[in-house]
């Protein structure tokens, strides 16, 4: 199994290499060169396994010779022997034909922890067998950041440093990345909205003096580990709702795309997936894109649902990528041309994107409306980006089961859940000391130069 990236001139990688590589070396995101499919016996041979069991039949033709099967279902072990749910992802019924996987019984409460306790457990066994060490630099609008922290705390082989938008996370969101007192965690609290943190951190991988100097990795969907890790729960919600024998549906609230695109990787797997329905918050860039064919970059709102502010949705590179039939160069040229706020996508293109995924859009006020009206229907309580799926989710059902993602605890928000049902959601116990710890965290500016010089600094400290 080989990776190859979507502008098609960085080397091929094997799966490690391109898990501890991030991003390509010409700016791309490596890709599987050949989707590997699963038959429909293989398929409904998972149902009444475990989540792990599921995870190992879905995620190794991907790995290739990277880790042998032993050493693989190690790792998926560790990984998630510390959710909070026995079934890991759990399913509830909203309504007769619209389902809510539950993504957040992780260690954080958000879906991040599903991939990101994977690749620690990935790293922590490869920079071992190799005597390596990393710094990791993530970029987020919340929960990749906590998740991160959570996944690579303590330990010896790894910096991470988080860039997050100063002011534009919820309070527990920056206190699950401020307070973890761990010597090998950075907190930089930054002077722009995620975009910003994201380009950043683009810049550093494309700067390869800094990024050999301090053995840059990424942990950001940019890096195919993370999308690999999703797919699995698209795999097992659809089985315990009669895939392969019957087909279901998704609606996934997105803003970088890395969800939706994993439960596109599941489809091209051989899961019977009738619709993916990419939801958007007023931040609404990959809606209007699949309405006009124009991806034009706007200024970011910042919303209630706050780890869905961006624009520069990073992962919409991978689908365009296989929307011009792998033409690497047209992709490079696509993205060249976002550098002046827009580019165009052509009619051939927008068919392939438009076959494989629908859209809708949820404005602040249906939002908090879709927080009260279900909980008085189904008693759920969801988080704000959760009630934007449901929104569009409720849209889009047919006779074939709608599954909408959940991707956070509702506790992650607690004032926008307060505002819409008057009720104000706690954290669950273990966490429920969290507002009270002193945080560590940096102000930094919204300047390469300055950003890598304290990254440099930071590590030579340690
Ligand atoms: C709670 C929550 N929901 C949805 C999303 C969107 O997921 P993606 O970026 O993979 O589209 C994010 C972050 O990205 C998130 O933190
Ligand atoms: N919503 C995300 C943004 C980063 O997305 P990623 O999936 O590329 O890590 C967050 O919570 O940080």
């Amino acid at each position: 199994m080989k990776y190859i990236s979507t502008r098609g001139d960085a080397p091929e990688l094997s799966f490690a290499e391109a898990m501890l590589t991030g991003l390509a070396r010409d700016g791309g995101l490596y890709v599987p060169k050949k989707i590997p499919t699963l038959e429909a016996d293989a398929i409904a041979a998972m149902a009444g396994k475990t989540y792990e069991e599921v995870a190992f039949e879905v995620m190794k033709p991907f790995i290739g010779e990277s880790f042998t099967d032993e050493e693989f279902k190690g790792i998926i072990e560790r990984a998630y022997a510390g959710f909070r749910h026995e079934a890991r992802a759990p399913l509830v019924q909203l309504a007769p034909n619209h389902y809510l996987l539950e993504l957040f019984h992780g260690p954080t409460l958000a879906f991040k922890d599903f991939a990101m306790q994977l690749i620690g457990q990935l790293f922590q066994f490869e920079l071992t067998r190799r005597g390596e060490k990393v710094t990791i630099v993530g970029a987020t609008s919340g929960d990749t950041g906590s998740a991160a922290i959570e996944a690579f705390r303590g330990l010896d082989n790894v910096d991470v440093f988080i860039l997050f938008p100063d002011g534009r996370v919820s309070d527990i969101q920056r206190k699950q990345m401020t307070t973890p007192a761990d010597n090998n965690v950075h907190a930089l609290a930054l002077d722009g909205d995620f975009d910003d943190c994201q380009a950043r951190l683009k810049d550093m991988f494309n700067d390869f003096e800094f990024r050999d100097g301090v053995k840059l990795a990424g942990v950001n969907s940019i890096n195919w580990a993370r999308v690999l890790a999703q797919v699995v729960y698209y795999f097992s919600s659809a089985v315990s709702l009669g895939a392969p024998h019957r087909k279901v549906s998704f609606t996934v609230p997105t803003g970088n795309f890395g969800d939706i695109f994993a439960g596109y990787i599941a489809k091209r797997m051989g899961l019977p997936i009738e619709q993916l329905v990419i939801a958007t918050n007023q931040n609404d860039i990959l809606h209007r894109t699949m309405e006009t064919g124009a991806y034009t970059k706007e200024g970011v709102t910042p919303s209630i649902s706050p780890s869905m502010d961006i624009q520069v949705s990073s992962n919409f590179e991978r689908a365009l990528f296989d929307a011009y039939d792998r033409e690497g160069s047209v992709v490079a040229q696509l993205m060249e041309d976002l550098k002046d706020g827009s580019f165009t996508i052509s009619q051939g293109a927008m068919e392939m994107l438009r076959e494989n995924f629908a859209s809708g859009r949820a404005s602040e006020e249906e939002t908090t409306a879709t927080i009260k009206s279900e909980y008085a229907a189904s008693g759920e309580v969801l988080c704000p980006h959760s009630a934007v799926g449901v929104k569009v989710g409720n849209e889009h059902l047919s006779s074939v089961p709608m599954i909408t993602l959940a991707t956070a605890h509702p506790a992650k928000f607690p004032d926008a859940v307060e505002a819409a049902m008057g009720t104000r959601p706690g954290l669950p116990p273990h966490m429920a000391d969290m507002m009270d710890k002193e945080e560590r965290v940096c102000k930094v500016p919204n300047q390469l130069a300055l950003l890598e010089t304290l990254i440099k600094d930071r590590i030579a400290a340690r």
